[in-house]
């Protein structure tokens, strides 16, 4: 055990198969991260594992249910580095069921073209997540003329 806290992310895409637009959601709370844009997601619970946290973590905090897809590969097994404390792992995923709502955490979610790059990397994002935003902008092929 390395005592690090596993969060997980959802790169929440309106298609897995040609994805066009992310889901991205501002921060409510607590207070250093409010107004702060993420993606949305949470602490892996003991014992359990990394997706099913991502798929509870959804439901909980946009009442969603989802499909999950790859994962954004990072560097390190445990993820993408956030503090010296934690490290969050990353998945695409896509919507099955329900209608994406700021239930709890958040204050405001957002569909962002993902074509529009510099729209998306202008969002006042949680600092930590830049690079992997900007590794998910690298990694997405937009087909032309696809918006949401
Ligand atoms: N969900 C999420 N957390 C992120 C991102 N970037 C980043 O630095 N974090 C940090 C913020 C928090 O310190 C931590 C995740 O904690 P959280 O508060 O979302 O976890 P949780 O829903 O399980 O909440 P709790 O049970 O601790 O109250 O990771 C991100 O993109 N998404």
């Amino acid at each position: 055990m390395t005592g690090l806290i596993q969060v997980v992310g959802g790169a929440v895409v309106d298609s897995l198969a040609g994805p066009a637009a992310l889901l991205v959601a501002r921060r409510s709370a607590p207070e250093h991260l409010a107004g702060m844009w993420e993606f949305p997601g949470g602490k892996v619970e003991p014992g359990e594992e990394p997706e099913t946290a991502l798929v509870r973590e959804l439901e909980e905090e946009l009442g969603i249910g989802v499909r999950l897809g790859s994962e954004l590969p990072a560097e390190k097994p445990d993820g993408w580095p956030l503090n010296d404390r934690a490290s969050m792992r990353v998945w695409f995923a896509e919507v099955t069921r329900g209608e994406p709502l700021p239930l709890e955490d958040h204050d405001e979610l957002r569909w962002v073209d993902l074509q529009d790059r510099e729209a998306v990397l202008g969002l006042p994002w949680i600092p930590a997540d830049y690079p992997i935003v900007h590794a998910l902008l690298g990694s997405v092929v937009v087909a032309p003329g696809r918006t949401r």
